[in-house]
């Protein structure tokens, strides 16, 4: 392995030859949640910074204004996120990345090295903005937040809907991500559950993350993503099972444009409670990115609120931490309908259809309610095809023990 210990390190690109930058705690699974209350990363600052920095410039602020607006802050505990350490980034960050991309967050236009960002990724998808730097700690910090409130028994489920840029590398910005935060997530609660799984349902492969992972059986990946010739990444065919001791411990389940909620749910329901059942995992991360809504710009699956809340209620009732994530998502008002019916569900609360008056109320025109309904899309996956993934994939976790 790649610190040629007998221990199973996370395996953290098992091509590469890392020692972990920490100790890892004897792992523990018997954290007992003290507190029921819903964990939710929020500040004002961290907002605004979202706000400007993020893919969507305005989301955050729509997603906490709509959360805001139906009462459901006031029946979640608010936790103050801190910007993460350069020692917390480089748990999984090379050095070099992490002190260029605050060199560069800094500079201005003229002083930038653009041959040495081009070789971070630092171009074109993932333009160096000023502030940037701040903007990605902030987001990787308010994740740590919340992941180390599941640590610390404060919570059984913790909620950064600002976080879970999934396409970070080590030494890479890619897919508009700069900081990689399920990772360092996951590699911190690694030093508590000895098992992590790790679930993604946003439109995209969740590379890399699964990359980070792909030699260990320590951290199971599992995507859920549109794969067709030439859409972004690239990566998450089905037989990418991992490498290894990680073999097997990375699923994914490659879908076609125009899924709706019944096919989607009834694969998810396949796949993971196959996966949860051999896998007995301790925690779980859930990127819940939103670009696969009926309605988003990307135009590729179709989607609904109701139908990621189906796959959500089956792993909130496996009652582990879980720590739930946001991600892509370019319609800003459907984004925040989604995040906000998915943060009532787990408070189980049900909300009036009518989108309440608030701040960004015409955001929701012209119909002002939170419900999404399916577009009248082709849906390129037929039933034989969703009944093959599912049994290639179930073939597969049988050698998961
Ligand atoms: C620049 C944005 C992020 C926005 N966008 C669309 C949305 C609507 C109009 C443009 C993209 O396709 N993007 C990308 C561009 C290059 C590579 C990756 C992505 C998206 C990644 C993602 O969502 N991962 O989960
Ligand atoms: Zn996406």
């Amino acid at each position: 392995m790649a610190d040629g210990s007998d221990k199973e390190n996370d395996g953290m690109g098992c091509h590469r030859n890392l020692t972990p930058n920490r100790d890892v705690l004897a792992p523990r699974s018997d954290v007992v949640c003290r507190n029921d209350k819903v964990v939710f990363v929020h500040s004002q600052m961290y907002v605004d910074l979202c706000n400007n920095l993020a893919k969507v410039p305005g989301r955050a602020s729509a997603v906490h204004g709509l959360i805001e607006a139906y009462g459901l802050t006031k029946e979640l505990r608010l936790v103050e996120p801190r910007p993460a350490t350069v020692a917390e980034l480089t748990s999984f960050h090379s050095t070099d990345y992490i002190h260029h991309l605050r060199k560069a967050s800094a500079e201005e236009d003229e002083e930038k090295d653009i041959d040495v960002s081009e070789e971070f990724g630092l171009c074109y998808d993932c333009p160096i903005l000023p502030g940037v730097y701040e903007y990605a700690a902030m987001v990787a910090g308010a994740t740590l937040t919340a992941a180390q409130c599941l640590i610390d028994g404060e919570c059984q489920v913790a909620i950064n809907w600002h976080g879970g840029w999934h396409h970070a590398k080590k030494d890479e910005a890619s897919g508009f991500c700069y900081v990689n935060d399920p990772v360092l997530a996951i590699l911190r609660l690694r030093e508590r559950f000895s098992k992590v799984l790790y679930i993604d349902l946003d439109l995209h492969h969740g590379d890399g993350v699964e990359d980070a992972f792909c030699c260990t059986s320590r951290v199971m990946t599992l995507s859920l993503h549109k794969f067709d010739t030439g859409f972004f990444p690239g990566t998450g065919d089905i037989q990418d099972t991992g490498m290894g001791r990680g073999r097997y411990y990375t699923v994914n389940v490659p879908l076609r444009d125009g899924i709706q909620d019944s096919q989607y749910f009834s694969v998810f329901n396949k796949v993971v409670s196959q996966t949860e059942s051999s896998y007995r995992p301790e925690a779980v991360v859930l990127q819940l990115g939103a670009d696969g809504m009926s309605g988003d710009p990307m135009g590729c699956f179709n989607l609904t609120p109701q139908g990621l809340g189906r796959c959500l209620e089956l792993v909130l009732d496996w009652k582990l931490p879980t720590l739930l994530l946001g991600g892509g998502g370019y319609h800003v008002g459907n984004t925040a309908r989604c995040w906000t019916s998915l943060t009532a569900q787990v408070l189980g609360k049900s909300l009036p259809p009518d989108i309440p008056e608030h701040e960004h109320f015409t955001e929701y025109g012209p119909d002002y309610e939170l419900g999404i309904s399916p577009g009248n899309r082709v849906n390129h996956n037929s039933d034989e095809y969703i009944e093959e993934v599912i049994n290639t994939v179930s073939e597969n976790l049988a050698h998961v023990m």
